[in-house]
């Protein structure tokens, strides 16, 4: 499908605008901040274009470069990257919406209790739009499911770590169904094929390529691949093949083994073209021979003889023709329009796969449930009747027995976070494909756990309190229930935050611990609160420690109503739980337990606002932090050319 432009210039036939995305990238340059190496260059200066009805695959050899591409043509590059160039979509500078693009990251992040159809099923309700019936949504999940060849795996749940489940092959598959669901227009796809065999890679591309003859969409399709064999090399149309950030070679994948002849590098018979591009351009591989590739020329003069070869033909020339020709037409911009579940769908759905999620996971609810309630039996017996009658012994162990559960019951909410780091890296992908937004998944997130905490608060929670012989009367025991849960919720929101800021687990359970470790001795109870020194540990820490609120409210509820006989060398004198509380343990006695409990409830939706106004800021901050630079970075990598072969270049 070829034509001539007004220049008279060889093009390809462009097609109309409502059935296809024209992406195109100019003298893209990319850096990266990197530790001590400081800015570092990952593109340099790469141009290239991809149009419907193509498949365009970016290769070249680990750590050339091709997921930065991808990441900076989805417009997902992280915040300590730095670009410029131009990339536009039909010609013009604008944003991807959901619904016409999806991206298929390179890790698999799935929920893994769920099976390959519920998942499937939760994600079609997400994004398909509510005027679709249940019943079709479910059609189109069957069928994309059918569509990647995993129907026999329909009902395996997905598995991870420790719960066996599908093979990594099949997860890439169920990856790649669920971002075609909406049929997008535009599909970015990093690395389709790890994990599969020859056979299998085939067919998921075969497949991706094929998918416009259901639904008759001329898709534009990008994929990152690392090594295909040929079978699957056929299937593109166009090859942009990297190397150390630069390109070695861009145009169609036809006429990349021609190039490679004319330059130098014929292709042995019988070996696949791509094994011998990446063999020819691997500067790491070219290290460890003495005589370089073949005998012949060192890998790292061949590259550069390439790049050079590539930059000065007209290939290349074409390549920038066609960038400016698709950049010349009005495609008009793209429809804005997110047709995909309303807001309160999106919470139901979502409290229901997270709720299905959490009870399936063992070590999240059920492991946690039996601690708890083996941690209720122990508190049940060592404080078993604290009694009344010895005064001073009796304020004592009642004041432990609460200190233990506000301390150490509620920093075991703790052991959630590495499930939720889980759903936050399923969150993390599904928000950037606009499945959904923050906002649901906090209520979601909130309402799923809601259950799991009640429980943890009223049966361990009765388990200890009854035994030990704290107050009696149900508004005593719900209130101590309630302030459990209350600060459980707490931990949880805590956790949400930290998850959201420490990159890796181990950091955020080494946050989370201490942060908490922090707000409990400033409580006002391991040291009394007059006693606290001024800055920080009484303002503002004493203040902002939910554990005063804790400690506070269950103080109130077990002494406000009882009175102590205390021994004096003027015979037992009675005193009230009221004053212990003020005068002993120095504690805001102005106002009721139900405001501590208030306090705490109020805090819990604080912290998860927080939780929201940090990732919404994040989203501001990257395309602040990812702004294009006025002028390219200076080129590091110099081109050598060797000698022997300059005639070729
Ligand atoms: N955000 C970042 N911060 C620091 N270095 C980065 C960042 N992103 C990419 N890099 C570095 O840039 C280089 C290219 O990375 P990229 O992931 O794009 O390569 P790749 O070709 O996709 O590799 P692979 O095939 O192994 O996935 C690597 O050396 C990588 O370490």
């Amino acid at each position: 499908m070829q034509s001539n432009n007004r220049d008279g210039n060889v093009v390809r036939t462009m097609v109309p605008k409502e059935n296809g995305v024209f992406l195109t990238w100019e003298d893209l340059w990319v850096t990266v901040t990197n530790g001590k190496e400081g800015r570092k260059s990952i593109l340099e200066g790469v141009t290239g274009y991809a149009q419907p009805g193509e498949l365009l695959a970016i290769m070249g050899p680990s750590g050339c470069g091709k997921s930065t591409l991808l990441d900076a043509l989805a417009g997902r590059s992280g915040s300590n990257t730095r670009q410029s160039g131009e990339i536009l979509i039909n010609g013009l500078k604008q944003k991807l919406g959901f619904g016409t693009s999806a991206y298929v990251t390179q890790d698999d992040t799935l929920m893994t209790t769920l099976t390959v159809r519920e998942a499937m099923y939760y994600s079609a309700q997400l994004q398909l739009p509510d005027s679709m019936s249940k019943s079709k949504k479910k059609e189109i999940a069957d069928i994309t499911i059918k569509e990647m060849g995993l129907e026999d795996a329909m009902n395996t749940r997905i598995g991870g770590p420790g719960a066996k489940g599908l093979s990594s092959g099949q997860k890439r598959r169920v990856s790649i169904c669920i971002e075609i669901l909406t049929r997008p227009k535009l599909l970015f796809l990093d690395e389709p094929t790890s994990g599969l065999d020859s056979a299998a890679s085939y067919y998921v591309m075969s497949r991706i390529a094929s998918l416009h003859k259901r639904d008759g969409i001329r898709r534009t399709i990008i994929a990152s691949i690392h090594q295909p064999s040929s079978e699957v090399f056929q299937i593109f149309h166009n090859l942009c093949l990297l190397s150390s950030g630069r390109t070695v070679y861009f145009g169609p994948a036809s006429t990349a083994t021609e190039f490679f002849t004319t330059n130098g590098f014929p292709c042995p018979t019988l070996q696949n073209p791509s094994d011998h591009f990446l063999k020819t351009i691997n500067k790491d591989f070219g290290k460890d021979l003495e005589q370089g590739l073949d005998g012949g020329i060192p890998t790292e003069e061949a590259i550069n003889s390439l790049t050079r070869s590539y930059k000065s033909s007209e290939i290349y020339q074409q390549v920038r023709r066609q960038v400016s020709e698709i950049c010349k037409q009005d495609w008009g911009a793209l429809e804005k329009k997110r047709n995909h579940a309303g807001f309160v769908i999106q919470c139901l759905v979502l409290t229901r796969r997270s709720f299905v999620n959490m009870y399936r996971d063992i070590g999240y609810y059920w492991l946690r449930l039996a601690i708890y309630v083996a941690l209720a039996i122990g508190l049940a017996t060592v404080f078993y009747d604290v009694g009344s009658s010895y005064a001073y012994a009796s304020i004592q162990v009642r004041g432990s027995l609460i200190m233990f559960i506000t301390a150490f019951l509620t920093f075991m909410t703790i052991g959630g976070f590495p499930s939720f780091v889980e759903d936050m890296k399923v969150f993390d992908r599904e928000r950037l494909n606009g499945h959904y937004g923050t906002c649901a998944f906090i209520i979601s997130n909130s309402f799923s756990a809601i259950p799991y905490l009640l429980l943890i608060s009223l049966i361990p929670g009765a388990i200890a309190y009854y035994p030990s012989g704290l107050q009696r009367g149900a508004e005593h025991f719900l209130f101590f229930a309630s302030i459990l849960f209350a600060c459980m919720m707490l931990v949880e929101s805590l956790m949400m935050i930290v998850a959201s800021i420490v990159p890796n687990l181990l950091m955020g359970i080494i946050t989370g611990a201490g942060v908490q470790g922090l707000m409990m001795l400033g409580g006002g109870i391991f040291r009394y609160p007059n006693d606290l020194l001024k800055p920080f540990w009484k303002y503002p820490l004493y203040y902002i420690s939910f554990h005063k609120y804790a400690y506070q409210g269950l103080f109130k509820n077990e002494f406000e109503k009882l009175t102590f006989s205390i021994d004096k060398a003027e015979g037992p004198t009675n005193i009230s739980g009221k004053e212990i509380l003020r005068n002993k343990l120095q504690m805001e006695m102005g106002y009721s337990k139900w405001v501590d409990l208030a306090i705490l409830l109020g805090m819990v939706v604080l912290y998860r606002l927080f939780f929201l106004g940090f990732i919404k800021t994040m989203e501001k901050i990257k395309p602040i932090v990812t702004t294009f630079m006025s002028t390219p970075p200076k080129q590091t990598t110099q081109v050598m050319v060797n000698p022997s072969i300059a005639p070729l270049v």
